[in-house]
């Protein structure tokens, strides 16, 4: 097996998951290996060392696991934006499309303070929704969205222009083409 150098090595591509016709680009894969998981936590970090972050704010589920290790590394906290109906306190909701269907997503209403500066992360940009739901989400509980952080762009299928279009700064570690 080749030696294993760079982040993107480490994802593994499941064909025709969930549906057919998908690429499923799985990071258990990346999570799963010691080097990996630090390479990519590392790489995702690099980019704010000396800014001020006051919240890293993660995207069901796999930004759960990125997003609770780079909290831990910049010593700030972590909240979870959730599918609906999953968090216990009083929500703000918020609906999109996903490239495989549509659903809502909820944070606490008490979970950013007017003005804190907010990392926002994902392990994968596809079509740009579920990240725009989540700046959504911060946005009208006035959270400051410093970047929104991904290990995996699909450019294809154009959520980083989306983003960019918003005015966010978007920073992603590797592209995969194909859906
Ligand atoms: O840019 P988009 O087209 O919105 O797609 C990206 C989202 O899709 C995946 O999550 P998924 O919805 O599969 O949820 P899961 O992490 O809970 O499995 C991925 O982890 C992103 O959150
Ligand atoms: N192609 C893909 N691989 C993994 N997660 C995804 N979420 C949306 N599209 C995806």
């Amino acid at each position: 097996m080749p030696k294993k150098t760079d982040v993107k090595d480490y994802i593994r591509t499941i064909v025709d998951f969930p549906h057919e016709g998908i690429m499923f680009r799985d990071v258990t894969t990346l999570f799963a290996d010691p080097r990996g998981f630090r390479m990519a936590i590392d790489q995702m970090l690099h980019p704010y060392a000396g800014e001020q972050i006051d919240k890293v704010v993660g995207l069901e589920a796999r930004g759960f696991i990125l997003g609770g290790a780079i909290a831990h590394q910049l010593s700030v906290g972590f909240v979870p934006i959730r599918k609906k109906g999953k968090l216990p306190g009083t929500t703000i909701s918020q609906d999109y499309k996903l490239e495989y269907g549509e659903a809502i997503v909820e944070i606490h209403d008490d979970a950013i303070q007017q003005g804190e500066k907010i990392l926002l992360v994902d392990d994968l940009l596809a079509t740009g929704g579920t990240a725009s739901a989540g700046i959504k989400l911060i946005q009208r509980l006035g959270g400051e969205i410093v970047s929104c952080s991904f290990i995996i762009d699909l450019p294809e299928l154009g959520g980083r222009k989306l983003l960019e279009e918003q005015g966010m700064d978007v920073s992603v570690l590797c592209e995969f083409e194909g859906l």
